[in-house]
């Protein structure tokens, strides 16, 4: 388990605030340093975490269809420039000889990716890989869609674009019906 520096967050955080002109010494700051300090520890907690470690209890049950979870809400940082984005995500798998995973580690597996500098494309990689690995299904499918503050309030400040990015793995790299399928459950 890494441990996290928190003196150290504190005294960069001492530093921006003395860099932008503020007075990290008037009440109002006297905590920040320390609040952010735990804020970031708390958005990047899962920067050493393997989100494989959610699918190593898996279930049996003669369910040959899809399963989908849908809407799955995540925060993220951008790792350009650490502030937020978010949205939802949306995981779909077929599993191969019955092999399911507990429908609420599809979430943290989710969670556990986000809660670390990311791109939203390895988040979606990220997340299909693990589940490719561990429960060797017919297919993954996972779609995130997101806004990204960097987008947003700073830069090209365009509120309201979404990013979407989706990975195919197994059965859906080469079947668009069964993508197509999946879209539409999302949309419902
Ligand atoms: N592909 C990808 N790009 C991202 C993500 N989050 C932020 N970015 C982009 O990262 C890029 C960084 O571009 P740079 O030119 O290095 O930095 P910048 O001058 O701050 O860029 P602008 O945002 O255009 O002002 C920007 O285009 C961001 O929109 C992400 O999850 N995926
Ligand atoms: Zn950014």
């Amino acid at each position: 388990m890494h441990e996290v520096d928190y003196k150290k967050m504190e005294q960069a955080v001492t530093m921006i605030l003395e860099a932008i002109g503020e007075d990290p010494n008037r009440e109002g700051l006297l905590d920040t340093p320390k609040r952010v300090a735990k804020m970031y520890a708390e958005v990047f907690e899962g920067l050493h975490e393997d989100p494989r470690q959610y699918f190593e209890t898996v279930f049996h049950e003669n369910h040959d269809e899809v399963v989908l979870v849908k809407d799955i809400p995540f925060h993220s940082m951008c790792e350009h420039h650490l502030v937020p984005f978010f949205g939802h995500a949306h995981i779909a798998y077929i599993p191969r000889d019955g092999v399911v995973a507990g429908l609420s580690k599809l979430a943290r597996a989710v969670e556990t990716t986000a809660r670390r500098p990311q791109l939203q494309e390895r988040i979606t990689s990220t997340v299909a890989n693990a589940i490719m690995d561990m429960l060797n299904p017919v297919g993954v499918y996972v779609v995130v869609e997101a806004e990204h503050m960097c987008m947003t309030m700073r830069g090209i400040r365009k509120p309201g674009a979404k990013t979407m990015t989706t990975v195919a793995r197994g059965i859906y790299e080469h079947d668009d019906i069964k993508r197509s399928e999946i879209l539409s459950l999302i949309k419902m």
